[in-house]
């Protein structure tokens, strides 16, 4: 017998039970559930991340829907107590869903929701935070400094790498990676080299542009590149940062060998997902290449890094907080609450999952759909013709 779990309750009486399993920022997406006749049950437990057990408490006897994290283990146990109790629909509060067994729950007719496009910028901004972070040794400099060690200024003094006129690669030029590409190239006037199973066209189309306009104003022309393997991104860019989707086939994506392949001084930035990087054979590099500089936002074994990470001085690390910005996380809250209540009310499901923003408008209603479910076509949802 699960133990109980403690809760926030909105709407008692309302019809449909849908369950978030943690305080998530913002009230829309709580007044939108409302409105639409569900009991909102928000648990309230202290633990960070929850197990299956602590979920399936959650679940209980009778449940409509569920939003859940990207820290807990959605697979064939709680999609099961979850259809038990009668719920058809699950929703991330994110766009990664590799926790997720989706097969699991098109097995038992649950709908799996994400949340795409609200969150691409901000990420990127983090994604481009940690390269400038990294080039400048920010992080170090700001240590130094509270040290109490700096005693005037010197030309050898924290010298780091200039940015414009090197190479950024970027590896999963979707969203995320093409939203980072455009903020390095504008920004710092970088050249591209990608790496994506597909063509980044509109990426493309945008560093040409930009390349022509700088070269009309008589300066040097940006330039893109799309490699024909991972290893050339490797190879010839200056900056590298990493924004695949993690699967089987970016499972340490970066390892030891990879990592042997870049540039002695270049910098890796990860912002997608811990698994992508081999941690324990990044930390022996690091050891071995003091020039080589890293940005962590995601770790293996979050929420722990492999021994010696921490040590690193070329190294800077933080919480997996690349979507923390508030609009994003209360976008993200909206998305997930949105997508639960449209497969509890039989919406179909948005055309476009990466146009999403006719949801997030705050001053109107939102579509009757859901706006990204993952698993639609194999559920065979209809689609909105909106
Ligand atoms: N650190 C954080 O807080 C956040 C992390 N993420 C992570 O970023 C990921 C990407 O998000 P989006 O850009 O929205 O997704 P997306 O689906 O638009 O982009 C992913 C790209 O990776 C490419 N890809 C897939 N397999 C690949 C491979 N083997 N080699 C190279 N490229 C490959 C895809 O073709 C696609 O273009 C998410 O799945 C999530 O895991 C997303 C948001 C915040
Ligand atoms: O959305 C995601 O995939 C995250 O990692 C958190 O924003």
């Amino acid at each position: 017998m699960a133990k109980p779990v403690s809760i926030e309750v909105w709407n008692p009486n309302g019809k449909y039970r849908v369950v978030s399993t943690k305080s998530m920022p913002g009230t829309r997406w709580i007044n939108l559930l409302v409105q639409q006749d569900c009991r909102v049950e928000i648990c309230t437990e202290k633990k960070t991340i929850l197990s299956v057990e602590d979920i399936i408490a959650l679940i209980g006897t009778k449940c409509d829907g569920v939003i859940g994290q990207l820290t807990e283990d959605w697979g064939e146990t709680l999609f099961s107590a979850l259809s038990k109790a009668g719920g058809k629909a699950f929703s991330n509060m994110a766009v990664g869903y590799n926790n997720v067994d989706v097969e699991a729950a098109t097995k038992y007719g649950v709908a799996v929701g994400n949340t795409p496009g609200v969150l691409t910028e901000t990420t990127a901004e983090l994604a481009a935070s940690l390269s400038l972070a990294a080039s400048r040794r920010i992080v170090e400099a700001d240590g130094f400094m509270r040290a109490g060690l700096y005693d005037g200024w010197l030309p050898h003094l924290f010298v780091g790498n200039l940015l414009k006129g090197q190479t950024v690669g970027v590896i999963g030029a979707g969203r995320i990676g093409s939203a980072y590409a455009r903020m390095m190239i504008e920004g710092f006037k970088m050249n591209l080299i990608y790496y994506d199973l597909y063509q980044a066209t509109r990426l493309e189309k945008f560093v040409t542009a930009y390349g022509q306009f700088l070269k009309a104003s008589g300066e040097e022309p940006v330039t893109w590149r799309r490699a024909s393997s991972m290893d050339e991104v490797l190879q010839q860019a200056d900056v590298i940062s990493l924004h695949p989707i993690l699967d089987k086939t970016t499972y340490h994506l970066i390892n030891k060998e990879r990592l042997s392949k870049m540039k002695k001084e270049a910098i890796l930035i990860n912002c997608s997902r811990g698994p992508v990087v081999d941690e324990e054979a990044l930390v022996e590099h690091l050891k071995q290449n003091p020039m080589f500089r890293v940005g962590l936002d995601v770790f293996e074994d979050e929420p722990y890094m492999k021994p010696g990470l921490a040590d690193m001085k070329n190294a800077i690390v933080v919480p997996h907080i690349a979507s923390a910005s508030k609009w994003t996380r209360e976008g993200m809250a909206t998305l997930a609450a949105l997508n639960v209540l449209g497969k509890i009310k039989g919406y179909p499901t948005w055309s476009n999952p990466n146009q999403v923003e006719a949801f997030l408008d705050e001053n109107s209603p939102p579509p009757a759909a859901s706006p990204s479910i993952v698993n639609a076509k194999a559920l065979g949802l209809p689609v909105s013709k909106l």
